[in-house]
């Protein structure tokens, strides 16, 4: 089975000729779904490039990507499996970003209906989703609210909450805890980790940040393009 996430020979070369950088470098990579795994290395290292060619964002040059079950890309069958690859982010793939980005005019519920409703499901169905997760992620009561209301952690929660809105197997977060102090950060990581058992969602969490580094059972070293596996501390966060 080939659930979760799962990437095999990725490689990313930026340009042509003498100029070109070799991003990414036949990378491998499988997370389970369930699983919540830390992509760490330097600055310029690769870790942007490749979760914006998991995010379908940006073509692979070479390699082969799988999400929930599903190849999404091939570059043996002619590369990406399907021309819709903003249907594909939006039903297929979360993010999450160091910022929530949610939407200022909308109240909390339908930030995070709003995406299951693009995706064609209808309105009713799409709410009782948003509040099943914002219930899950403790911030039901400000389902009404307009997100200027809420504190940062709670704009946090919902975005985390739109993330698993489409109940994509995936989930991307590129330095979600970044701004947070300490109790904040591993309250996101546990909730991370709720979330992705919860939902069996697979997540990678990019990050450079030292507090929340110890709490992966395992984490993915990127350095020059290469990924090394190792396993993490693990420590309970629970
Ligand atoms: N659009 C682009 N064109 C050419 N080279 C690029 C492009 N984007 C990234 N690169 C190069 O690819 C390599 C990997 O960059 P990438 O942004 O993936 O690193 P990163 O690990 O995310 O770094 P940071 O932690 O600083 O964000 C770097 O050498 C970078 O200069």
């Amino acid at each position: 089975m080939d659930d979760g996430i799962h990437i095999e020979g990725l490689s990313k070369r930026y340009g042509e000729g003498d100029t070109a950088v070799d991003a990414l470098k036949e990378v491998n990579m499988r997370i389970a779904p369930g699983e919540v795994v830390g992509l760490v290395g330097p600055s310029g290292s690769g870790k942007t490039t490749l979760l914006k060619c998991l995010g379908a964002v940006i073509e692979p040059t070479r390699g082969r990507m799988t999400l929930g079950g599903e190849v999404i890309y091939d570059s043996d069958q002619g590369g990406w499996k399907t021309p819709d690859l903003r249907a594909l982010r939006r039903d297929r793939i979360g993010f999450i970003f160091q910022a929530p980005y949610l939407i200022p005019f909308l109240d909390v519920t339908d930030n995070v209906a709003l995406l299951p409703m693009l995706a064609g499901r209808a309105n009713a169905p799409s709410r009782a989703r948003a509040l099943e997760l914002l219930q899950a992620l403790d911030v039901a009561h400000r389902a009404k609210a307009q997100p200027s209301e809420l504190s940062g952690g709670e704009q946090q929660r919902v975005s985390i909450a739109r993330a698993l809105a489409n109940q994509p197997p995936v989930i991307l977060a590129d330095e979600p805890t970044a701004p947070l102090d300490s109790q904040r950060a591993l309250a996101v990581v546990r909730i991370l980790n709720q979330m992705a058992s919860q939902y069996q969602t697979a997540i990678i969490v990019v990050t450079h940040d030292e507090k929340i580094i110890p709490t992966f059972k395992r984490i993915y070293h990127i350095r020059d393009g290469r990924t090394v596996e190792e396993a993490g501390e693990g420590r309970d966060i629970s």
